[in-house]
Formats: C-alpha cells, sequence, structure tokens
C-alpha cells in the first residue's frame, strides 16, 4: 500500500478489492497488516506447508500473510529478547477472532511442543474457546457469533522460544445485553443453549421455551441458521470437563444461567405507599421463588435486595423503597452482576487450567479488541469502545510519529513538520482526571439525584467550547464526540446505570450468605472486599489500562488505515543510534568495521556502499525512511546467509569428511569381514567342491570296480560256464566220439556179426550148396567110381572143424554186446 502512486480512499480501496477478487485477502501497509473478511473457506491459504513458508522469511519476500506478523514478532522476541504484541482490530464481523486464531496456530507452530505430557498450552487456549463464546459470544446484527468481550491472549515463551504458558485477560464485557437485546440480534449463548437442554435439567430448572423469558424475548430471534443448540450444549459441556471445571462447577453454572432467567421475569406493581414496589402477580412470585432456590439464598432478601436500597447517611441507615421501574433496573443490575461475575469467575477457571509459566523471560500478546464503533444508536459501550481506539490511535501516534519528531529535533536532523491527526484532545475531553467526560460520569453517579438528563446538561455545560463535543440540536441528552475516526452522536440514557460497575452492597450481601459455595465464591474476591462500599470501580475510568506493550496492528479503522500509510510514507519510522547500526549492518562493510573511524563516519559508509539516500545522521542515532530498514535487512539476510552458506560449507565438509573416513574405515572394516567370510566360505565351498569330487571320484572308482569285478566275474563265470560248456561239450563229443566209436565198434561188430551170420549163413548156404553140390558130385563119383566115397568122409570132419571155428567167432560176438551197452551207458 505504501508505493501506492497516489494516496487516497480510492486508490487504496480499489487496491483493496483488485487484490480480494484473486483471493489476497492481506494487504501489507508498514508494518500493518489490512485483512478483508472473505466469509468463505480459504483452507489452503492457513496449512501446515504455508506455515512453514513463512518461518523465517523476510517480510515481503512472500504474499503479505497473518502469518508473516507472528513471525516477525516471534523472531524479534527471539532475536531482542522482548516480549511482543500483536493488536487485532476491526469492527464486529471482520474476522478478529478468526485471525486471532490463526495467529496462535501458527505461534503454536513455531512454538508448540511435542505435547508428549497431555495436551499442549496451545491446545488448551484453543479448546476453552468452545466455552468462552458460549458465555461471552452472541448473535449481533453483523456476526452471529459475536464476541462480546475484547481478549488479550498472552502467549509465554521459555528461555528455548517454547510455548511454557498462557493467560486470557477478558475486557468490556457487554453487561447490558444480559437484560436488554433488540431485533434481530440475540443474548448470549448459554441462555439457549441451557433451554435446549435434556428434558431432566429443564425440569429440574423450570425452564421453558426461551420464549417465555423477558430477557430473550425482547428480540423475536431464537434460533441461529445451521446452529443446533441441544447440540451445542453438549459441546460446551464436554468443553467445560476439557478445560477441568468439575461437574458440580458445571452443575452450578448452569444453575446460575437459569437463576438469572427467572430472575428477569419477576416484575414489580406499585404498591399504595408512593415510591415503593411489589411483586407483580403470581407469576412474579413463582419466579422470585424460583431465583432464591437457584441462587440458594433466602427468597425474602432476594426481594428485599431488589424492591429496596439501604442509604448510608452520616446520620443513619435508611432503608427506602424503590419505585417499579428502579425496581426493574436494580433487578437487572442484579442479573447483570451475576452474569459478569460467572464470566469472570470461566475466565479464571481457564487461566489455572491453561496454566501460568511464572519462570516465562518473553511473552507474545494479541489483543483482539473492536474496532471503532459508530451506530444509529450508540451508547456507552460504543463510547468505551471508542475511547479504547482512541487510546490505541494515540498510542500508536506516540509511537510512530510523535515520539519520533521529538527525537528529531533533539538529533538535530533536517526534517519538515508533517501534519497528522493528534487525538490527544479528543483523549482529554474524555479521561482527564478533573472534568473530563468519565470524570464528570462517575461523579455524576455517585450523586443518588442524579439523572442522564442532569449529566447531559452539566457536559453541554463544561464542553459548550470543546472542538471535538458537539451538542446535536434537538436532543436533551444526546452528545457528539469528534473521533479520529469520525464524529459518532452518543444517547446518554443508559450512561450512568451502564457505568454502575459496583456490586450494590444489598445484593454482596445477599449472594454471598447463598447456601451454594459456588454462588458465594463469585462474591468473594480480594478486591472486592477491601473495596469500601460506597466507592465504585466504574467501567469507564478501567479502560485506562487497556494498554498493549508494543505497537504491531492489523487492520484498523478506514481512516486509520489512510492516516497510518501518510504517516510512514513520511517519517523516518526506524531510529537506531550509530552503534546499535554499526553492531546490526556492519556486517555489510566489514573493512569498515576493521578500520578504526568514528562511528558515525562509519555509519555514513555503509549507507554510500549500499547507496542508500534519503535517510539521516542524528548526532547520537540513525534515521530510517520506511523501507530502508526491511532494504538494509534483506542485504544484511544476503550475507548472513552466505556467511551461513560458507560456515555450513565447513562444517558439512568437516562433518562430511568425519563421516567420511568413518564410514571408509568402517567399509574396510566390513568389506575386510566380508572378505574373510567370503574367503571362508569360498574355501568352504572349494573344500566341499574338492570333497565332491573326490566322493564322486571315489563313487566312480568303486563303481568302475564293482562293474568290472561284475564284468570279470561274469567274464569268469562266462568263461567258466564257456570252458565247462566246452568241457562238457568235448566230453560229450568225446563221449560220443566213443560212443560212437563203441557203436561203429558195435555197429561194425553187429556188423560183423551179421556179416559173419550173412557169411555164415552165406557160408552155410554155400557150404550146403557146397555140400549138396559135394554130395551131388560124391554122389555122382560115388555113383560112378565106389574108391572116392572114402574121400567124402573126411571131407566132413572138416567142415566140423570149421563150424567150431564159427562158434569161437559167435562167442566174441557176445563180447562186442557187452562192450557197446556199456559204452552207451556212460554216454547217457
Ligand atoms: N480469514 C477468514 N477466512 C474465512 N472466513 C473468515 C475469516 N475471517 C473471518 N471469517 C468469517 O467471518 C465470520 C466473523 O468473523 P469473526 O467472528 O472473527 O469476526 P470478529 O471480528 O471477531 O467479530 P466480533 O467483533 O463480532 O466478534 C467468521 O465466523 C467467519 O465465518
Amino acid at each position: 500500500m505504501t508505493k501506492l502512486l497516489y494516496l487516497h480512499e480510492p486508490s487504496v480501496l480499489h487496491n483493496l478489492s483488485r487484490r480480494y477478487g484473486i483471493n489476497e485477502i492481506y494487504t501489507y501497509t508498514g508494518n500493518i497488516l489490512i485483512a478483508v473478511n472473505p466469509f468463505k473457506g480459504l483452507p489452503e491459504l492457513y496449512d501446515v506447508e504455508v506455515m512453514e513458508k513463512y518461518k523465517g522469511a523476510a517480510i515481503g519476500k512472500l504474499s503479505p500473510h497473518v502469518f508473516a506478523i507472528a513471525d516477525i514478532a516471534y523472531r524479534a522476541m527471539i532475536d531482542e529478547g522482548k516480549s511482543n504484541s500483536i493488536l487485532v482490530s476491526g469492527e464486529s464481523g471482520a474476522g478478529k477472532t478468526e485471525t486471532t486464531k490463526m495467529l496462535m496456530r501458527y505461534l503454536a507452530h513455531l512454538g508448540g511442543n511435542n505435547a508428549s505430557e497431555g495436551r499442549s498450552v496451545e491446545q488448551q487456549v484453543l479448546e476453552s474457546n468452545p466455552v468462552l463464546e458460549a458465555f461471552g459470544n452472541a448473535k449481533t446484527v453483523r456476526n452471529n457469533n459475536s464476541s462480546r468481550f475484547g481478549k488479550f491472549v498472552e502467549i509465554q515463551f521459555n528461555e528455548h522460544g517454547r510455548i511454557s504458558g498462557a493467560a486470557i485477560r477478558t475486557y468490556l464485557l457487554e453487561r447490558s445485553r444480559v437484560c436488554q437485546i433488540s431485533d434481530p440480534e440475540r443474548n448470549y449463548h448459554c441462555f439457549y443453549l441451557l433451554c435446549a437442554a435434556p428434558q431432566e435439567e429443564i425440569e429440574k430448572y423450570k425452564l421453558g421455551n426461551p420464549s417465555s423469558f423477558h430477557y430473550l424475548n425482547q428480540s423475536n430471534c431464537y434460533d441461529l441458521v445451521g446452529v443446533n443448540d441441544a447440540r451445542e450444549y453438549l459441546t460446551t459441556r464436554r468443553a467445560m470437563d476439557t478445560v477441568g471445571i468439575s461437574k458440580e462447577d458445571q452443575e452450578a453454572i448452569f444453575r446460575v444461567v437459569a437463576a438469572i432467567l427467572h430472575l428477569g421475569n419477576i416484575n414489580f406493581a406499585k404498591e399504595e405507599e408512593a415510591d415503593s414496589s411489589a411483586l407483580k402477580d403470581e407469576s412474579s412470585q413463582f419466579h422470585l421463588q424460583m431465583t432464591a432456590e437457584l441462587l440458594m439464598c433466602d427468597p425474602h432478601s432476594l426481594e428485599g435486595a431488589i424492591c429496596q436500597r439501604i442509604m448510608i447517611t452520616p446520620e443513619e441507615i435508611i432503608k427506602k423503597s424503590l419505585n417499579p421501574h428502579d425496581a426493574a433496573v436494580n433487578r437487572d443490575g442484579l442479573a447483570k452482576t451475576i452474569y459478569s461475575r460467572l464470566f469472570e469467575w470461566l475466565v479464571a477457571k481457564i487461566n489455572v487450567s491453561i496454566g501460568q509459566d511464572p519462570n516465562s523471560t518473553c511473552l507474545i500478546g494479541v489483543l483482539d479488541i473492536y474496532g471503532f464503533e459508530s451506530f444509529k444508536t450508540n451508547s456507552f459501550e460504543q463510547f468505551c469502545i471508542n475511547f479504547t481506539n482512541e487510546k490505541l490511535q494515540q498510542h500508536f501516534n506516540q509511537h510512530v510519529f510523535k515520539m519520533d519528531q521529538q527525537e528529531y529535533v533533539k538529533e538535530e536532523i533536517d526534517w519538515s513538520y508533517i501534519e497528522f491527526i493528534d487525538n490527544q484532545d479528543i483523549l482529554d475531553l474524555i479521561e482527564k482526571k478533573t472534568g473530563g467526560i468519565i470524570a464528570l460520569l462517575d461523579e455524576a453517579c455517585m450523586f443518588p439525584k442524579s439523572t442522564h438528563e442532569t449529566f447531559a446538561q452539566k457536559l453541554y455545560q463544561t464542553f459548550k467550547d470543546h472542538k471535538r463535543f458537539i451538542k446535536p440540536k434537538l436532543t436533551r441528552a444526546d452528545f457528539t464526540i469528534v473521533h479520529y475516526a469520525g464524529e459518532v452522536q452518543y444517547q446518554s440514557d443508559l450512561f450512568l446505570d451502564k457505568n454502575k460497575d459496583y456490586v450494590v452492597p444489598e445484593h454482596r450481601e445477599l449472594l454471598s450468605a447463598s447456601r451454594c459455595s459456588f454462588v458465594s465464591g463469585l462474591f468473594r474476591s480480594p478486591t472486592e472486599e477491601n473495596a469500601k462500599p460506597s466507592k465504585f470501580s466504574a467501567i469507564g475510568s478501567r479502560l485506562e489500562n487497556a494498554k498493549p506493550s508494543k505497537f504491531s496492528s492489523i487492520g484498523s479503522r478506514f481512516k486509520g488505515v489512510l492516516e497510518a500509510i501518510r504517516i510512514k510514507c513520511s517519517g523516518y519510522p526506524t531510529h537506531m543510534t550509530f552503534s546499535e547500526f554499526l553492531q546490526r549492518f556492519g556486517m555489510l562493510a566489514p573493512e569498515i568495521l576493521r578500520g578504526d573511524y568514528e562511528e558515525r563516519v562509519a555509519c555514513k559508509w555503509i549507507f554510500e556502499k549500499m547507496e542508500l539516500t534519503g535517510h539521516q545522521l542524528g548526532k547520537t542515532k540513525v534515521f530510517l525512511r520506511s523501507g530502508q530498514g526491511a532494504e538494509l535487512d534483506a542485504h544484511r539476510a544476503r550475507v548472513l546467509r552466505n556467511s551461513a552458506a560458507v560456515i555450513q560449507r565447513h562444517a558439512k565438509a568437516r562433518s562430511d569428511r568425519k563421516s567420511f573416513t568413518l564410514q571408509r574405515q568402517a567399509s574396510v572394516h566390513i568389506q575386510s569381514h566380508w572378505r574373510g567370510k567370503r574367503a571362508r566360505k569360498l574355501y568352504k565351498e572349494k573344500r566341499e567342491d574338492a570333497a565332491a569330487v573326490k566322493i564322486q571320484r571315489n563313487l566312480r572308482r568303486q563303481l568302475a570296480t564293482r562293474s568290472y569285478n561284475g564284468i570279470r566275474f561274469s567274464a569268469v563265470t562266462l568263461q567258466s560256464g564257456l570252458r565247462a560248456m566246452a568241457a562238457r561239450s568235448e566230453f560229450r563229443s568225446r563221449e560220443q566220439n566213443k560212443a560212437a566209436t563203441a557203436l561203429q565198434a558195435y555197429w561194425r561188430s553187429h556188423k560183423a556179426v551179421s556179416d559173419y551170420k550173412k557169411l555164415k549163413e552165406a557160408s552155410v548156404v554155400s557150404q550146403c550148396s557146397m555140400s549138396e553140390r559135394i554130395a551131388e558130385e560124391e554122389t555122382m563119383n560115388l555113383n560112378m567110381e565106389e574108391e572116392e566115397t572114402d574121400d567124402l568122409e573126411l571131407s566132413y570132419d572138416e567142415l566140423r572143424e570149421k563150424l567150431e571155428e564159427l562158434k569161437f567167432h559167435l562167442l566174441s560176438e557176445k563180447q562186442l554186446r557187452v562192450r557197446y551197452k556199456s559204452a552207451l551207458f556212460s554216454i547217457v
């Protein structure tokens, strides 16, 4: 925004709307971040990756973002060891609460713990939100879940930059809402939640439809679109459990909430006696009974505390009856007191549950407070809110501008006075100890006879010539203040009642005597105890404490934004002493640092080297134009980055070398082991192979031997078989030969026998024939010669001899036969 060529409302608006059109909802204005509510989820804008990107990133390097603001606050806290605060401001519905949550999420991301021991602090802060919202938020015209209180969340860090505790402080709870609402708004969520509670609780507290209660039926809005009150009731109960509120305390809390609803239904009627009132009807009687029952106090005392007022005068104590109107105002006062005490109790309980770190060195505060408000009807709440914003604006002016200009004079630098809206006169008008609006209001509250009209008259009288105060025409009790952001007309009618924040003594007496320790405990705060009964702590005067320690804001009323841009562009927002400057930026020119130069000269040289112009060098300080600090920081970051790179390179090289050597050693070790193992394995394998070869060889040999033996055996067997066969065949053939020989012999002998027989037969035949022939011849011879008969006889003898020879031959044939038989037998 500070770089816009023309700086006026249209160009700023145009810039914002163009950026909004491309979902760039954030815009920088110097160190202020303007956030435009997108009214739609942009989850990609807030995820963890985005957080990581913004971690330590130089401002302006990335798109403007709420994380960048949190990052600056955190880094500054770590670097300088100083606490920081971030102010989140804007009108209702602008997105303050959402932005606060984002800031806390980012801070938790940077400094969060691992939460190894139960829930982390940041988690507990976020978990307490539903409780705070149920009791401190309500539907307004602009926001269905509008926070009706200001909040300062203090996140404490330990020396290591880790979150070590947190505290929530609340401001300006809108008390009047408890008794008064206008259509279409709602009262605090908790009333509707309780009316939607489970049936047994409804019966226990004698509740019913919200429309039956005066404090709720002043508006026609009972339900919220998309919100289920019954479910929200259970969620709130669960959140109460988480925060550590016991079941008894929870029961007491809702009993008190129910009592307030019944209290609102107690109505009054005029008594016969002037200026006195009594309960209007039976219904009021019932509600009084119920209120007393729920608050566990005496119903008569309750009635007395509402319808009467005790006046303490130096002479005596007077009990004054109140008229019905005043009794109703008194009743509402009691309701508001109880409710605000209840809210304070819840905040205190949450703080105990979250836990503070007493040793915390630094903190980051996030102040979530309404911005400037101007409505059709502006009452005391708007007055307080606008006063707060005036104070914040003053702080901003002081911080950025007023103090600067004083410094310029002191440092004798060249500068021209820059006009700026100094709101000191408005602050004087409001808060001046004597005669300021708040002082006059407190004064009016102290006088029983004062009315808002007498108060207004006093204002008109006192400030008739004040240029920031206007008495509007045609009104008797309104007044207008010209705030830095514009004119606002206030209606003073409820100023007195709303400013009376003191607890009426009768109310305190009544409730501190409650049989319920929770209720009596609400009215037993040490500060209250010490307070004098006649004094009260007016809300208006208490506001002065709302001061953040350092200004770093997000958003502002539009006029404030323009003013901020203008101031940013015109002055010298950054100053630092020469030595601070040299300490921070000396590294940009180390050669100068090494020389023994005067500090001022050294600073000048650095500017020359960086080719920066527009700055100023005072007597002891350097004054930088807007953006020059960031520019120098960017150079410094570059030098640091480069140095860091060199250091890292060396460190990495060293550590790498070391780890390399170690690794090498280790790998050698491993390799040698490996080789040894491998060698052993190989050797083993070889041995196994060799053994296998040997076994195989042996086996083969065995096999060969066995088969050789087998073959030999077979051969021998075969041979012997063959031989036996041969022998047998030889033997057989010999036997056969023998037999054949025998046979032949036999055959021959047989043949010889047969031949012999044949021969014998032939010889017999021939002999016979011969004998016959001889006989014939002899017969012939005998016949012829007688003497030849003797010869024949002789020849017969001879024949007989021959026969004898043949017989001999026959004998030998027998022998042959025997021989043959024996030969035959041996063959077989
Ligand atoms: N950054 C955001 N992204 C998306 N929606 C947002 C964002 N900021 C605000 N909203 C929407 O706007 C609504 C109102 O925001 P929020 O309650 O934070 O306003 P507020 O300024 O705290 O209002 P009030 O002063 O009334 O409490 C939220 O409920 C949410 O829907």
